[in-house]
């Protein structure tokens, strides 16, 4: 693997105005990813993956939103950019891939020109070239017939099919750094399969680094070489996947394992952790704030911090030397 560091997020905290007041959504995180490699962030809803993708894009309404700590993209600090500093790399040197491909594309616009528009803000080729770019990606990206595709409207292709449209706009300009939030959760798992697929072909062709969000550890086991587990805004557990998989220590970890579904379990009952994440204005940083979701677990005094259990290996506190599942007992 090359190891280039791509992006290093450093400390980075993310706070949310509301109702007149700030809480803290993304809690002093620092992430590395490196050239040709997938990162995986990992948890479940609320636990604060969106908001760490969009800080890193820079995506939020600054009047309501304080971030602090440093985010390196390829040697820039992009903390420090202005607004149009950030629209001219987000679509070119950072693309980016969301769930929702219908929400994400112009039902009024056809595929082609939706793809062009990329092009059309951050390069200088000529028509000709653009379309042939157009047409080049839309190949690139699995679908046949890019000619007749690229004239069509997104209600004309499958969910599959957007998905792959969303990719190729988001791949148009050879970006180093793909952010890619649940970018297979509204597909079927076969077209799951095929779009992870293609993205770690992109991955591969490009040497970019990808950034992945999801909540399904399926997805994750498929293309991740490192991955974060966050809860409520922090990172609770951090490795290389397979130390993930093998060894996780933290009880967050090894509970969304647990509940994870496999060919084995699918007629079993799968494990629920139980509770749900505390909304933002609920949560006391001074405690651990996963000890709730255990309560039968002695609770440790004060905040757990993240350390390294063996190198590259990093868990937040404690708890996990004496943790055991309820039925364990
Ligand atoms: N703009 C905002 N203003 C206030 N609170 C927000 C804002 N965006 C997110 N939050 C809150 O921040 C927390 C983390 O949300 P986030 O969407 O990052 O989590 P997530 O892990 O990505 O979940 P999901 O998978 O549901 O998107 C949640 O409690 C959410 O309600």
């Amino acid at each position: 693997m090359n190891e280039e560091t791509l992006l290093s997020i450093n400390g980075v905290s993310t706070a949310f105005k509301i109702n007149g007041d700030y809480y803290t959504a993304i809690d002093n995180v620092s992430l590395e990813l490196h050239r040709d490699e997938v990162l995986a962030i990992v948890g479940e809803s609320g636990s604060g993956k969106s908001t760490l993708a969009t800080t890193v894009i820079g995506l939020h309404n600054m009047n309501a939103t304080k971030i602090t700590g440093e985010i390196n993209f390829d040697g820039k600090e992009i903390l420090e950019l202005s607004e149009d500093e950030f629209n001219d790399i987000r679509g070119s040197e950072i693309g980016m891939i969301f769930q929702d491909p219908l929400a994400a594309l112009n039902p009024l616009m056809r595929i082609g020109d939706q793809i062009k528009e990329n092009l059309d803000v951050h390069t200088d080729m000529t028509e000709t070239e653009k379309e042939a770019r157009v047409h080049e990606l839309i190949e690139q990206v699995g679908i046949p017939h890019p000619d007749r595709v690229a004239r069509q409207f997104p209600h004309q292709l499958s969910g599959g099919m957007r998905q792959r449209i969303i990719i190729a706009i988001a791949i148009a300009n050879k970006p180093e750094l793909i952010i890619a939030d649940e970018p297979t959760t509204a597909l079927d798992v076969t077209i799951q399969a095929q779009i992870l697929d293609l993205l770690k072909d992109i991955q591969k062709e490009n040497h970019a680094g990808i950034i992945l969000i999801t909540h399904d550890l399926g997805v994750v086991a498929e293309v991740a070489d490192t991955v974060a587990v966050m809860y409520a805004g922090e990172i609770v557990e951090q490795g290389p996947v397979d130390i993930i998989f093998n060894n996780a220590k933290h009880p967050y970890t090894r509970s969304l394992l647990r509940a994870m579904p496999t060919l084995e379990s699918e007629n079993d009952e799968l494990y629920v952790i139980e509770g749900s994440v505390p909304p933002l204005t609920k949560m006391d940083r001074t405690t651990d704030l996963f000890a709730p979701r255990i309560p039968w677990v002695p609770v440790q005094p004060g905040h757990p911090e993240l350390v390294e259990v063996e190198p590259n290996h990093l868990v937040r506190g404690e708890s996990w030397k004496q943790f055991k599942f309820k039925d364990e007992i």
